[in-house]
């Protein structure tokens, strides 16, 4: 279980200015649940995920894993990001294994459960390959592999299917909802997008404009029938997917909250 209890986050401007980017924000992210964040531009997304990875402070509050205070990154979470970090010079298989190999893992070892999780994320024939002969979306799929090498408590992902074109999109999404549902990983995914946030979260939560707070909660589940089916036309015209759709489009386009959405 993760608890986010009263986190802040107040950054130092470059011109001295004091910038609070995360107001008070307290949330739990129950073991087998996927919560998405979802809101406009600039509204402390990432600066949550952050301080969740451990790559930032919090400046007031507290967040803690299983029982752990987080204070710096480590193994038990697993980051992805919308652009992907892959070391060009190795290879895919090499790549995946990296946390493995920094956790003092045997090579033989790391490449086993690396060549796994390949196959989990259905790139089990481009182990070898350096990651410039793969698609975004491949690249992607390297980028999640990654991320549950080390067997993270939870996954971190920030806009991961944001940069993908709108078909490949659908299909990482029907990935993850089929990684989800085989490794009852806990994840926190963040979007811009109402629709992802709603296919993929059994939680979505609404985070205001700056100072980012959290101004709505929904248990959407709809992503139970995703991982099922694989299938996203029936959900898309779901009347319930789509009265909470507008839902929240009416929440994030209140005439305080300023910024775009898809
Ligand atoms: N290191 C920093 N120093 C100063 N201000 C920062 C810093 N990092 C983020 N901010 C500010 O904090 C606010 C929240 O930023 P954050 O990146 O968390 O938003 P976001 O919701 O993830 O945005 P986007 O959806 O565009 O990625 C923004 O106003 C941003 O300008």
């Amino acid at each position: 279980m993760l608890q986010i209890r009263d986190a802040s986050v107040t950054f130092s401007a470059s011109d001295g200015s004091a910038v609070h980017a995360l107001d008070h924000v307290s949330l739990d992210i129950a073991p087998d649940s996927i919560v998405v964040a979802v809101g406009a531009s600039g509204c402390g997304k990432s600066t949550l995920l952050n301080a969740i990875a451990g790559f930032l402070p919090l400046t007031e509050g507290s967040i803690i894993l299983d029982g752990e205070e987080i204070d710096r990154p480590g193994g038990d979470r697993g980051v992805v990001f919308q652009k992907d970090t892959l070391l060009p010079w190795a290879s895919v298989v090499d790549n995946v294994a990296l946390g493995l190999k920094f956790a003092g893992v045997s090579k033989a070892a790391r490449r086993e459960r690396a060549r796994e999780l390949l196959d989990l994320v259905g790139l089990a024939d481009f182990a070898d390959k350096p990651p410039y002969e793969l698609s975004g979306g491949m690249r992607q799929r390297v980028g999640l592999a990654r991320a549950l090498a080390t067997d993270p408590k939870i996954l971190l992902m920030d806009e991961p299917f944001g940069a993908l074109d709108s078909l490949t999109r659908e299909t990482m999404q029907q990935l993850l909802a089929s990684v989800w549902a085989r490794t009852g990983k806990q994840i926190l995914f963040i979007t811009h997008s109402i629709e992802e946030a709603l296919t993929l979260g059994t939680t979505v939560v609404v985070m205001s404009p700056r100072p980012g707070r959290i101004v709505a909660r929904f248990e959407a589940g709809f992503v139970r029938e995703f991982a099922g089916t694989g299938d996203i036309g029936p959900i898309l015209s779901d009347p319930r997917f789509i009265e909470l759709r507008e839902e929240i489009r009416a929440l994030i386009h209140r005439p305080a909250a300023k910024g775009t959405l898809q």
